[in-house]
């Protein structure tokens, strides 16, 4: 029953292609997609423990003498998840809060998924104790209220642009290209706040994703018309620029 099904399904899809030529490209892509996912996946999975170690203390180290990361005021960061095998954050999220603490117009926001429709928000937080519960696939994210019961600044409805994001994915390419878990939730994101900033009249905030170097793929990652590109990517060797705007930023800093 399942094989029938199963056919169906590929009969349908080949037709679907068949009849719209545009569909072959879309599909093949996300084929290509979940492809590059599973390599990276085992790729990540056989990376040793010690290696792990040395690149998140390397690419954290390269962030927190950064200047274009110490310069930036309103940032967005991702809270690293162990059992996704994510480059960690930990130390970054604890200088980013205390940095808040004592300074005016600084403002640290991280993710929260709203739905499985690639809907995300990015929420204000001021600690990691009490913001922060894990979500249905063990994600730290915020609460919907602060600790005082009123909801939390979110960066959508904010009066000021950011600065920063600091993005996770899977896999990454030399030219900016950036293959996520499959959610949609940063694309989505990203084209929704790019918009906003563009309509504000504000910069755009420098788009910096972060590495281990299993994820950096020689060949072009795959992507489709919804992927945004990043500016740059830290790695444990230091960082790639991809952009004018990164070049701007980040090479003369
Ligand atoms: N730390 C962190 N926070 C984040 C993200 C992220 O990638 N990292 N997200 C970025 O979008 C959003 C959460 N989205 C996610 C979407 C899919 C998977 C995912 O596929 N996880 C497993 C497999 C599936 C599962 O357990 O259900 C995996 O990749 O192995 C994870 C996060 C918002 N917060
Ligand atoms: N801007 C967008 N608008 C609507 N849907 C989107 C958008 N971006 C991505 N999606 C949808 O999300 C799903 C996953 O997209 P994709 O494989 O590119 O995600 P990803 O890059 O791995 O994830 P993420 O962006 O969270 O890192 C696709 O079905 C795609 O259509």
């Amino acid at each position: 029953m399942q094989q029938v099904v199963q056919l169906g399904r590929r009969l349908v899809t080949t037709m679907a292609t068949l009849n719209n030529p545009a569909g072959t490209a879309v599909e093949v892509v996300r084929q290509q997609k979940k492809a590059l996912r599973t390599v990276v996946r085992r790729e990540l999975r056989n990376f040793s423990p010690e290696a792990k170690r040395e690149e998140d203390e390397a690419i954290q180290k390269h962030i927190l003498s950064a200047e274009w990361y110490q310069n930036s005021k309103r940032i967005c960061a991702y809270v690293s998840c162990a059992s996704l095998r994510e480059v960690d954050t930990s130390h970054i999220m604890a200088d980013l809060l205390e940095k808040q603490r004592r300074t005016a117009g600084m403002k640290v926001y991280v993710p929260r998924i709203e739905d499985k429709e690639s809907h995300m928000r990015m929420l204000h937080i001021t600690n990691t104790d009490d913001d922060l519960i894990a979500n249905y696939m063990n994600i730290l994210e915020p609460t919907l209220l602060d600790s005082v019961g009123n909801p939390r600044e979110e960066v959508m409805q904010a009066t000021e642009p950011l600065d920063l994001l600091l993005l996770p994915g899977l896999a990454f390419d030399r030219k900016g290209g950036r293959l996520g878990r499959g959610g949609g939730y940063y694309d989505l994101f990203l084209q929704n706040y790019l918009l906003l900033a563009k309509d504000k009249g504000w910069k755009s905030p420098l788009l910096v994703a972060l590495s281990y170097s299993p994820q950096i793929r020689d060949d072009a990652v795959p992507v489709d018309a919804t992927d945004v590109n990043i500016d740059a990517l830290v790695n444990s060797n230091g960082i790639l620029t991809f952009s004018s705007q990164a070049e701007e930023r980040i090479s003369s800093s």
